[in-house]
């Protein structure tokens, strides 16, 4: 196992050289626990503790290690060692937690880090009652925020009566992402994600609960052991509802985040995220007369005239307005802070 099948790029190897001489082993954090982290290294797998003095330094949640990140580790006996820094991240996956720490009474925004170094998020939605293609604007605007690719997955054909009209109306809004129709059920339909796992490359899965996401994952994980002929694991039970994030590697090539239902989808970003995931919309805006132009009751608005004309969709643009509004708002509450 090389560090470029763990993920490792040049971009980390420019931020080695401080430590060319330390003995400290670059290491990917596999899992994180609430003490301790099991980090993989070239001396194989350790068990990890963040240095003290660096906790003491580490302002905010931002510069704690999580799942996915890279990082300096002293090796110790007993397969142990200790992080003494976090290298910059390649990309990285945030939410908001709302109304979790108050300055003079006010809220104040916090940005968690959930992931990182993710390289590529197979947005999973339901075509069953799930089905909600606000919710699936909101997800690529978050993933267009970490930094990763995205690719849409609509799951659960078995379950939809016309599922090409989904898709369709979900290749409306996608732009450049490619939209799969899934069934997480149907074995031969997992070569369609097979097909984006490379050696090297980090992918993770979101969707809200019961999309479907373990169901992939563990059809993945299936078909790897058998590809690599390896005899069923313990857990052959299936794993159920995951608790905890960890990064798996498979031997043919690819890491895959197993990720827990993310159900408070707060985004953390700022209104520019808003130009990929809105595209369309962002492109009418360059020809509206105002270059503020909010697109509500301004004359010369080429969006509302885009609107009038049946162009765009009015969902879409009050869903813009509200994810704009959302990431304003975290703005201005992280200037207070
Ligand atoms: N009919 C049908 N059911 C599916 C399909 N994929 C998954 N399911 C079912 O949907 C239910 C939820 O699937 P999970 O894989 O547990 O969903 P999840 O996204 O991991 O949910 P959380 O762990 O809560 O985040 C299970 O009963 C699955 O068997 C599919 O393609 N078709
Ligand atoms: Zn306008």
């Amino acid at each position: 196992m090389t560090l470029e099948d763990w993920g490792w790029t040049p971009f980390f190897t420019a931020q080695m050289k401080p430590w060319k001489k330390s003995g400290w082993l670059p290491a990917r954090v596999i899992r994180g626990e609430k003490n301790y982290f099991r980090v993989w290294t070239l001396q194989g797998e350790l068990t990890v503790r963040f240095a003290g003095k660096i906790r003491h330094k580490a302002g905010s949640r931002v510069d704690f290690p999580v799942v996915g990140d890279w990082v300096m580790v002293e090796p110790q006996s007993g397969q142990r060692g200790i992080i003494h820094a976090l290298l910059t991240r390649k990309s990285s996956f945030s939410r908001n937690l709302p109304g979790r720490r108050k300055t003079k009474g006010q809220e104040r925004a916090e940005q968690q880090v959930i992931a990182a170094n993710v390289d590529l998020v197979f947005i999973v939605s339901g075509l069953d009652r799930d089905f909600n293609i606000r919710r699936i604007e909101r997800y690529l605007t978050l993933v267009s925020s970490s930094g990763a690719d995205a690719v849409v997955l609509l799951n659960k054909t078995d379950l939809c009566e016309s599922p090409e009209k989904y898709k369709a109306q979900v290749e409306e809004i996608s732009g450049n992402t490619p939209v799969h129709l899934f069934m997480a059920r149907h074995p031969g339909q997992l070569e369609i994600l097979f097909n984006y796992m490379q050696p090297g490359k980090t992918i993770a899965l979101l969707g809200s609960s019961g999309v479907g996401k373990s169901t992939i994952l563990n059809g993945m994980l299936g078909e790897e052991r058998q590809k690599i002929g390896a005899v069923s694991q313990a857990d052959g039970k299936g794993r159920h509802t995951t608790t905890h994030r960890e990064l798996i590697l498979f031997p043919t090539g690819g890491i895959l985040m197993d990720n827990p239902g993310m159900r408070e989808l707060h985004l953390w970003g700022n209104a520019d995220d808003l130009t990929e995931s809105f595209a369309d919309i962002e492109t009418l805006a360059a020809d509206c007369k105002f270059s503020d132009c909010q697109h509500k009751t301004e004359p010369g608005c080429a969006v509302t005239k885009a609107l009038e004309a049946g162009t765009l969709n009015s969902e879409r643009l009050v869903s813009y307005h509200k994810l704009k509004n959302e990431l304003q708002s975290l703005t201005q509450q992280k200037n207070k802070s």
